[in-house]
């Protein structure tokens, strides 16, 4: 895919307050849905009143950025509400090998938003669109799943090469994942996936943009004004079938030195790409538990001020691929990713989410979500790999990751 900007030469852009309009979800009116939801608030968008595809490139954030910039600087822009998701948004998603051609961001013609008990929404141009419904979601039927690249025992193997390539020092930690494809009966409705993510999982960010769909735990970066915020993930277990199950379960994870390792690479590497941006970081001296309705992760928080007045995503320039979707160190990891895994990501693992005109904006890891590609979709879900890591265990692990887009899809 070539650079490519899709946009008229000035962007008409107005915000107004609402009255609360309640279910996020409820309001897209059609399947080609922008979302991003968490315990009900956020921004959901439909309609393109622009569009930028980039190419592969280490560049694509800073690229998208600066294209981003020319679009918003020169649009006109009547904005009271003045929130973060208010005048003009991108949605989007970005690919997560740099030799990958996926990325995308997408402007709606519409956005609706809703925040501390306030609500807005933003229009692109004067063409009629109401907020009713125009096409009524239908629950996919008739589905047929199958492995992607590789079969389950397969990918196994690949877990075990990398165990041994990670024994024998050529790397500390790699993510390797997989995927699932299901065939449908008729075109996916991401609204209805949409509406069972985020019922089930209402803490983790629910997203759909151009057809990846998902909802992750893993927040990349949030920035607020000078603030930003990120929560580093590594280290899983599934949760436990009786209490008392599940409770020895998230503290054999706590305590365990296999998924502290996991962890540490991620969270030591995210602590040192923010503290050259950040004044006043905050990093945890160890991870807390964060508890999924299917799993436990170790977490680490970590929050800070910008020291200079750069867009969420110069950010995520600067943090994208972190070692808990890659490994350490990153290049030999993304090598041995595209070595072993037998398959293109695509947006899977990169970097998704939003970011309005004043560089504001909140992105997530595309995890637990599917690509959506008419009647078909791809599932995706990896696992952090180091020395002491079991194939069995890993795979096990991994078909947990997959039950959250499992249930989106079949409820
Ligand atoms: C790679 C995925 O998840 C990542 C890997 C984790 C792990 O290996 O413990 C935990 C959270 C995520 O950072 C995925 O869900 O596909």
């Amino acid at each position: 895919m070539k650079l490519a900007v899709t946009a008229p030469d000035r962007l008409v852009v107005r915000t107004a307050p609402v009255a609360d309009p309640g279910d996020l979800v409820s309001r897209l009116p059609h399947p080609s849905a922008l979302a991003w939801i968490r315990h009900g608030e956020g921004i959901v968008g439909w309609g393109e009143a622009a569009r930028i595809t980039l190419p592969g490139g280490e560049d694509r954030f800073t690229t998208a950025a600066a294209l981003l910039r020319e679009l918003f600087g020169a649009a006109d822009i009547d904005d009271p509400v003045a929130l973060p998701g208010t005048g003009p948004v991108a949605f989007g998603g970005f690919a997560f090998d740099p030799k990958s051609p996926d990325s995308v961001l997408i402007v709606p013609r519409r956005v609706l938003g809703r925040r501390d008990g306030r609500a807005w929404l933003t229009t692109i141009g004067d063409d009629a669109d109401p907020l009713s419904l125009v096409h009524e979601p239908h629950v996919p039927t008739g589905l047929t799943w199958g492995d992607g690249a590789m079969p389950a025992h397969a990918w196994g193997d690949a877990v075990a090469t990398a165990v041994q390539r990670i024994r024998g020092g050529a790397l500390g930690k790699v993510v390797l994942a997989r995927d699932l494809t299901v065939h449908a009966d008729a075109p996916i409705d991401a609204r209805v996936l949409l509406r069972r993510l985020a019922d089930r999982f209402p803490g983790c960010y629910t997203f759909s943009c151009a057809g990846l769909v998902g909802a992750t735990p893993e927040l990349l970066i949030r920035r607020t004004g000078g603030d930003i915020e990120s929560l580093v993930l590594a280290g899983t277990t599934a949760r436990g079938d009786t209490p008392g199950a599940d409770r020895d379960r998230a503290a054999r994870l706590f305590a365990s030195a296999k998924d502290r390792e996991e962890h540490r690479y991620a969270a030591d590497m995210v602590r040192d790409a923010l503290a050259p941006l950040c004044a006043d970081l905050h990093v945890p001296a160890e991870p807390e538990l964060l508890t999924l309705p299917n799993l436990h992760h170790l977490a680490s928080p970590l929050r800070g001020r910008l020291t200079a007045d750069r867009s969420v995503l110069d950010v995520v320039a600067a943090l994208h691929p972190t070692p808990a979707v890659c490994g350490t160190p990153t290049g030999t990891a993304m090598d041995l990713i595209r070595e072993l895994e037998g398959m293109d990501r695509g947006r899977y693992a990169g970097p998704v989410g939003w970011v309005d005109a004043r560089g504001d904006g909140e992105w997530g890891i595309a995890l637990r979500c599917a690509q959506l590609d008419g009647t078909r979709a791809r599932l995706f879900a990896g696992c952090g790999i180091v020395a002491d890591s079991d194939p069995a265990a890993e795979l096990a692990e991994a078909q947990t990751k997959f039950r959250a887009m499992q249930y989106a899809l079949q409820g």
